[in-house]
C-alpha cells in the first residue's frame, strides 16, 4: 500500500470479513455519489432527498454535508484554499471508508477546485471496472443561487463581511468530467424529488443497486 504519509513502520491490517461479502449483506455495491456546486445550488436538498429515496427502496446509504462535517471533523478548517484542499482530503477518505464499508455514500461539499475533486477520485478504485465516484454538478446559475440565499451569506459577501465567497470572489471550477449534470430546464429548476429520480436511475444502470 502505497498510502503513508508522514508516518513510519506502519503496516496494512487485512480482515477477514472483506468489502464483497458486505455488499452480498446488503445487496447494493458501496460507491460514492459526489454532489459538488455553488452554495445555494441544492447539493443538500438532493443529498436529503436521494438517502431518503435510496431508504425507502431499501439501499443503506448516508450522507456526508460540508457543513455538518464542519461542526466536527473539520471544525478546525476555514476556507482559504489550503483549508478547502484538506477539507476535500478528508471528507474523501471518509467517503472512501463508508463505500468500502458497502454503503451509498452521498458527500455533498461545494468542493470548488478541480484539483481536489480529481485527487479524491483517484481515492477510489474502480468497481468491477465501473467508476465507484459519480460525480453529480449542480449546475445552476450564480443569480439563482444567491437569489435564494437561503443563509444570507452571499449579502454579506457582497457587502464584503465575508471574505473569500465561492462564486463571489472565490472561484468555482465546473467539472469538466462528471457522470450526471442537472441543471435548470427553460429556466426552471427540476423538483429534489426529479433530480434524485434520475441519479438513483443512473445507480441502478450502472449495476450498484445490487449485489
Ligand atoms: N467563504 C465561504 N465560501 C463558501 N461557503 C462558505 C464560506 N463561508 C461559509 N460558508 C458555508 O460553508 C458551506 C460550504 O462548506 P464546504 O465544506 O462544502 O466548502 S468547501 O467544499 O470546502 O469549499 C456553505 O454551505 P452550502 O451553502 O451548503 O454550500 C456555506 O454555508
Ligand atoms: N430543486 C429545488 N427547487 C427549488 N428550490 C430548491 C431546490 N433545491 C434546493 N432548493 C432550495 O434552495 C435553497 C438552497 O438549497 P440547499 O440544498 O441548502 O443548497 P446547498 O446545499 O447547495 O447550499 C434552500 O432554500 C432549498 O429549499
Amino acid at each position: 500500500m502505497a498510502t503513508l504519509g508522514n508516518s513510519a513502520n506502519i503496516f496494512w491490517h487485512e480482515c477477514p470479513v472483506g468489502q464483497a461479502e458486505r455488499q452480498k449483506l446488503l445487496n447494493q455495491k458501496g460507491c460514492v455519489v459526489w454532489i459538488t456546486g455553488l452554495s445555494g445550488s441544492g447539493k443538500s436538498t438532493l443529498a436529503c432527498t436521494l438517502g431518503r429515496e435510496l431508504h425507502s427502496r431499501g439501499h443503506l446509504s448516508y450522507v456526508l454535508d460540508g457543513d455538518n462535517l464542519r461542526h466536527g471533523l473539520n471544525k478546525n478548517l476555514g476556507f482559504a484554499p489550503e483549508d478547502r484542499t484538506e477539507n476535500i482530503r478528508r471528507v474523501g477518505e471518509v467517503a472512501k471508508l463508508f463505500a468500502d464499508a458497502g454503503l451509498i455514500c452521498i458527500a455533498s461539499l461545494i468542493s470548488p477546485y478541480r484539483k481536489d475533486r480529481d485527487s479524491c477520485r483517484a481515492l477510489l478504485p474502480d468497481a468491477n471496472f465501473i467508476e465507484a465516484r459519480i460525480l453529480v454538478f449542480m449546475n445552476m446559475p450564480l443569480s439563482l443561487c444567491e437569489g435564494r440565499d437561503p443563509k444570507g451569506l452571499y449579502k454579506l459577501a457582497r457587502a464584503g463581511k465575508i471574505k473569500g465567497f465561492t462564486g463571489i470572489d472565490d472561484p468555482y471550477e465546473a467539472p469538466s468530467n462528471c457522470e450526471i449534470e442537472l441543471r435548470q430546464i427553460n429556466g426552471v429548476c427540476p423538483a429534489p424529488s426529479e433530480m434524485a429520480g434520475k441519479v438513483v436511475s443512473y445507480l441502478d444502470g450502472k449495476g450498484f443497486l445490487q449485489a
